[in-house]
């Protein structure tokens, strides 16, 4: 499913308006009736349902109505309609009209004088006023929120500029503090519609009634929390719009993994198939201090469906290793007498890593003298795709990586907000300010897939695409969950997924575990990073 900007989607309108000849009207007419469907589905959700005496229903003959816009329980529903200057508010307007017409109580409330109204706004508001809709103006005329049974907020859409001023600032908090469920026309007004970004104050929606395509603000949080229930409705803007657009950002769906990236998401293997079919990750990874790290990554790949996983750790760790998974094959590499890493083991990895076809670096590496030549080394001398995690990043983020040699095959990045951060060097509370933007940009800049972690992970290829994805539980904020997902993707790329396939696939798929390793769990927060192993 498609994501876009404010700016594309306007660029989007333009098309169809201007481009197809369809009218701006045809689409708010569209976009009006769909928000009132939703309200009338979200009232039936509510209702309680009384056996019919008499339902009306006859043997052999049939006429069916206007079903998603008939509601039985309607002379019990109130409901307000917060309508804005611009867009938006006519949407709400024309909402308004349909709910009136299924028999729901309707009160429009203007944020501002109905005259200041302009366009396709003016014309809805005609005509509800036509149809005799009951209307105040707030702030002129007496308002009593806790008579109604529900609130549409269409103050403000797309077109939306910071923080939300005057009328609509207070409309929004007595919104939000009346308690009643609230209906979202296309975004929570008070929401920054491209990042994701709360202004002071934002709607709390139960549903968000987003209209043509998913908007990135939806997606990213904190205004993925303050979106409620998100359902996306066509308006009558083609998608092949989009796809000449260029536009190139997608939620994280199944259907997008099988249509867009061709991902085989059944995931038959061969009848003939053997270890050696499923491909070969080494992982370089672990110390004395942080084995579990290395461990952790290892039994994951092997876990995701690779048929061999060598682990490559420090001769200190070895004895402890031994036995601890016996699936996993270990290769000791070196190291200092306290069990860590240092850069003459660079030589060893390079030579494991000509037999293998995916190495991993990072997860329980660490520091160490030299760890940047360490680095360069198998960035410039593994002839197979690199996934870095961990230490590996706070590796790149203290140099200019972009001078060392190009490399034949991809590079996947793993950054937490913290070492996405560090990468881009600038604090994590920016990081989370854009995450889509930033993520894009940098995967561009870089030339890298990078998968910036957290709720609803960003994934971004250097060609300028991005992935969102949706699946994952809080639950999985522990630690080792993220050594976790860098062994399932080198899992994946290790049987022939490439470099964006096996991010986006392996992210989905981690998120899936989590989620059912947190429901098998009695209480979610008991979850730990082997479980979600276990899950797969
Ligand atoms: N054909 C189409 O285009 C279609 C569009 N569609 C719908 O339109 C929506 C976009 O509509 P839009 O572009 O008119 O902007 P919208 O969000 O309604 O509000 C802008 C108005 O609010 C004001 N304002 C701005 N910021 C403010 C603030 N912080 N605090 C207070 N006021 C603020 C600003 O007024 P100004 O300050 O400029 O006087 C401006 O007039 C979109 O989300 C979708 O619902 C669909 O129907 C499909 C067809
Ligand atoms: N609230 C959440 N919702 C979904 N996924 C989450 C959430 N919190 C954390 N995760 C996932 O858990 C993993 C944590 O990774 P990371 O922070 O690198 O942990 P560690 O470094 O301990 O291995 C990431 O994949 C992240 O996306
Ligand atoms: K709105």
């Amino acid at each position: 499913m498609y994501v876009v900007t404010a700016e594309q989607m306007r660029q989007l309108d333009r098309e169809t308006i201007e481009g197809l000849g369809i009218p701006a009207i045809a689409l708010m007419e569209n976009a009006g009736r769909a928000i009132a469907e939703e309200i009338i589905a979200l009232c039936k959700r509510q209702e309680k349902v009384e056996p019919a005496a008499w339902n009306g229903s006859r043997e052999g003959f049939h006429v069916s109505g206007d079903a998603a816009l008939t509601l039985g329980t309607a002379a019990a529903e109130r409901w307000l309609v917060l309508v804005g200057k611009g867009n938006n508010g006519g949407d709400g307007l024309v909402a308004a009209r349909h709910l009136s017409e299924a028999g729901i109580a309707v009160t429009l409330v203007y944020a501002v004088p109905p005259e200041s109204l302009t366009g396709e706004a003016a014309l809805q508001r005609d005509a509800a006023a036509a149809m005799g809709l009951s209307a105040v103006v707030y702030g002129r005329d007496r308002l009593d929120i806790a008579a109604y049974s529900g609130i549409l907020d269409a103050l403000l859409g797309t077109g939306a500029a910071g923080a939300p001023r005057g009328t609509y600032a207070e409309l929004i908090a007595a919104a939000n503090s009346s308690g009643k469920p609230i209906v979202s026309a296309d975004i929570p007004s008070g929401l920054d519609a491209d990042t994701g970004q709360t202004h002071e104050p934002c709607i709390h929606a139960s549903v968000t009634v987003c209209l043509a395509f998913l908007k990135r603000g939806l997606l990213q949080y904190p205004g993925a929390g303050a979106a409620g229930h998100i359902v996306v409705r066509s308006i009558g803007i083609p998608s092949a719009l989009v796809r000449k657009q260029g536009s190139a950002v997608y939620w994280l769906t199944p259907a997008v993994l099988r249509d867009v990236l061709n991902v085989d998401t059944s995931r038959q293997r061969s009848p003939e198939g053997h270890k050696g079919t499923y491909g070969h990750v080494l992982l370089a990874g672990g110390t004395l201090r942080m084995s579990g790290a290395g461990l952790l990554a290892s039994r994951a790949a092997l876990r995701a469906g690779c048929g061999l996983v060598t682990w490559a750790l420090p001769r200190r760790l070895l004895p402890y290793a031994i036995g601890s998974v016996p699936e996993l094959m270990l290769a000791e590499v070196g190291g200092e007498e306290d069990g860590s890493w240092n850069k003459d083991t660079a030589v060893e990895v390079l030579k494991l890593s000509a037999e293998r076809d995916v190495t991993a670096a990072g997860p329980g590496l660490g520091r160490f003298a030299g760890d940047t030549e360490w680095l360069r080394s198998i960035w410039e001398g593994t002839d197979c795709p690199l996934v870095l995690d961990a230490d590996a990043l706070n590796i790149l983020a203290e140099t200019d990586y972009r001078i060392w040699t190009s490399r034949r095959h991809p590079v996947i990045l793993t950054p937490h907000p913290g070492e996405m951060a560090r990468l881009a060097g600038i604090s994590t509370v920016e990081v989370q300010r854009n995450r889509i933007q930033l993520a894009l940009d940098y995967a561009r800049e870089y030339s890298v897939t990078l998968v910036l972690k957290g709720a609803h992970t960003v994934i971004a290829t250097p060609e300028g695409q991005a992935f969102i994805n949706t699946t994952g539980s809080p639950a999985m904020g522990t630690g080792g969950a993220g050594d976790v997902l860098t062994g399932m993707i080198s899992g994946l790329l290790a049987q022939g997924l490439n470099a964006t396939q096996a991010a986006a696939f392996g992210v989905y798929l981690h998120g899936l575990a989590g989620e059912r390793a947190s429901h098998q769990r009695q209480d979610p927060s008991a979850l730990m990073a082997g479980d979600i192993i276990e899950a797969l």
